[in-house]
């Protein structure tokens, strides 16, 4: 235990700094070894927990200063109070080099480049009226899904076992891709590949990153640089392809409408590749991780499913087919939306920021340059905060009326303040239609043998929550198909 720092000394002034409070850390890796052996928002909630670090806590990985935020009342400091002293983006060595080429919006450091796609974001690619006009590319896609669910295995009198995640991934990358380029991708299953990658390669810290004063660990690093590398330039040829189709269709696609206008020094061909694949992945991943962690629920917990699908079949039975527009009243399955973003988040520490200057968080210096970890897992899941925080309960929403469109800072599955998820009214919308459609359609079934308590709930290794396990279930079909 020679390494252990007694508690008082745990949160040290140091020039002049007062730091918060650290678990015990070992020469050279600093507080690396805390983190093997479970995901990284588990592992960082089990830290402040056991070291008593309710708010903030204060580790090193290598030589780099890591703020880990855990609690509401600290999140809300980060994302509100202090929000500008937090909005940039660390930019790692691996960073660097996926942006080589052009700089999108989700890593892009704070500055006018970013401001200025963030305003595109808002007035043209995701704003509500163009989110209302893709109306019918998710009601086109959300009837795909149906079909494919009915043919392999769903059909009337047939009951076989269908792989609900490949399905659900599908329709959400198409959708996404649909809506933004106007048409499906012919290799769908390629771009997923890409996505995949793009989570793994852009979350990796290299050596360089965690010893940047070191000319060794710069030295040791180049492998995962090439890499890195290597997938730059694939992923650049695959969207050059798909660009180059595009504007031979010449779709009047917003993007590419500005850029031939030479409205802005900002938007090179660079850019819009980077930005069209920060839409495609951000919106992908997310939205199909919370459609499978919502099914997984519902598969576990019978009542809910049953309540929820009578609120849907009730709304839509006189017509015979889910309508976008009476997804609004559907209260129980935004309640059920909700409670699975809570307890599933999607990006469970968000994305990382970085602090830009010394700033105060309750009493406590975060030194600038220190890398930023809201975890928002470990929050929502709070029982300071929530009642019986890890039960899935959709009927907490019935009297708790927090949402998590970004004042709530107990709950932030799409962050807060200005690096808020843009894309949040897009990726419910397909969210809900999907599940909407599934609940109308279909009754299910768990696998011969496997008890609704039984149901897989392993989380895969990574930044991403995905489930670890496809979710393979019995499809019934109840009602026809419209044609
Ligand atoms: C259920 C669906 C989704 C969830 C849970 C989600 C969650 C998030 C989160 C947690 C962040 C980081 C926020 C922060 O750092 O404070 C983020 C950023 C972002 N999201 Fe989403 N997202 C979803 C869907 C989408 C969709 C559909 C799109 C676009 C098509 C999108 C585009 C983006 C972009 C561009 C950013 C970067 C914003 C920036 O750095 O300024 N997201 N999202």
């Amino acid at each position: 235990k020679c390494y252990y720092s007694n508690p008082s000394s745990r949160s040290g002034h140091r020039g002049g700094l007062r730091l918060p409070p650290r678990p015990w850390q070992l020469p050279v890796v600093g507080s690396l070894h805390h983190l093997l052996g479970d995901l990284p928002h588990r592992s960082l909630r089990r830290l402040s927990r056991r070291y008593g670090c309710p708010h903030l806590m204060l580790l090193r990985f290598g030589e780099l200063p890591v703020v880990v935020v855990s609690s509401g009342e600290a999140a809300r400091e980060v994302m509100r109070t202090h929000d500008a002293a937090f909005a940039t983006r660390p930019q790692t060595a691996t960073v660097r080099i996926l942006t080589k080429q052009g700089q999108a919006i989700a890593l892009t450091p704070h500055g006018d480049h970013w401001r200025w796609l963030r305003k595109l974001c808002a007035v043209e690619l995701l704003s509500a009226a163009r989110v209302r006009s893709f109306r019918p590319v998710r009601e086109e896609e959300a009837a795909r899904l149906v079909g494919a669910v009915a043919a392999s295995g769903g059909g009337s009198g047939n009951n076989k076992l269908v792989n609900l995640s490949e399905m659900m991934a599908a329709y959400v990358a198409d959708t996404a891709v649909h809506a933004i380029m106007g048409r499906r991708l012919d290799d769908r299953d390629g771009f997923l590949r890409y996505v995949d990658e793009a989570i793994r390669v852009a979350s990796g810290v290299t050596l360089a990153d965690l010893f940047p004063s070191s000319w060794i660990a710069g030295a040791l690093s180049w492998r995962q640089a090439h890499r890195a590398e290597v997938y730059r330039q694939g992923l650049f040829q695959f969207l050059d392809a798909v660009i180059t189709e595009h504007m031979e269709r010449k779709s009047q696609d917003v993007l590419l409408r500005i850029q031939s206008q030479g409205s802005s020094q900002f938007l090179t061909m660079g850019t819009i590749k980077a930005v069209v694949f920060d839409l495609f992945s951000a919106g992908t991943e997310t939205a199909a991780t919370t459609l499978q962690w919502a099914m997984a629920e519902l598969m576990r917990n019978p009542d809910v499913m049953s309540r929820a699908q009578a609120e849907v079949r009730g709304a839509f039975m006189s017509r015979s087919k889910v309508l976008e527009e009476g997804l609004s009243n559907l209260t129980y399955l935004h309640w059920v939306i909700k409670e699975t973003l809570r307890l599933h988040t999607p990006g469970p520490l968000l994305i990382p920021r970085e602090c830009r200057e010394t700033c105060k968080v309750l009493g406590y210096d975060v030194p600038k340059g220190a890398m930023v970890l809201v975890n928002a897992w470990a929050i929502s899941r709070d029982p300071q905060s929530w009642e019986e925080p890890e039960q899935f309960k959709p009927e907490r929403f019935q009297s708790d009326t927090r949402d998590f469109r970004g004042n709530d800072f107990e709950f932030t599955p799409f962050g807060a303040g200005r690096r808020i998820c843009p894309g949040m009214s897009f990726g419910l919308a397909n969210v809900e239609l999907a599940l909407a459609n599934l609940l109308f359609y279909f009754d299910w079934s768990l696998p011969d043998g496997i008890l609704p308590n039984q149901v897989d709930m392993t989380e895969a290794m990574g930044i991403t929550a995905r489930r670890k396990k496809d979710l393979w279930l019995r499809a019934k079909m109840c009602l026809n198909l419209p044609h």
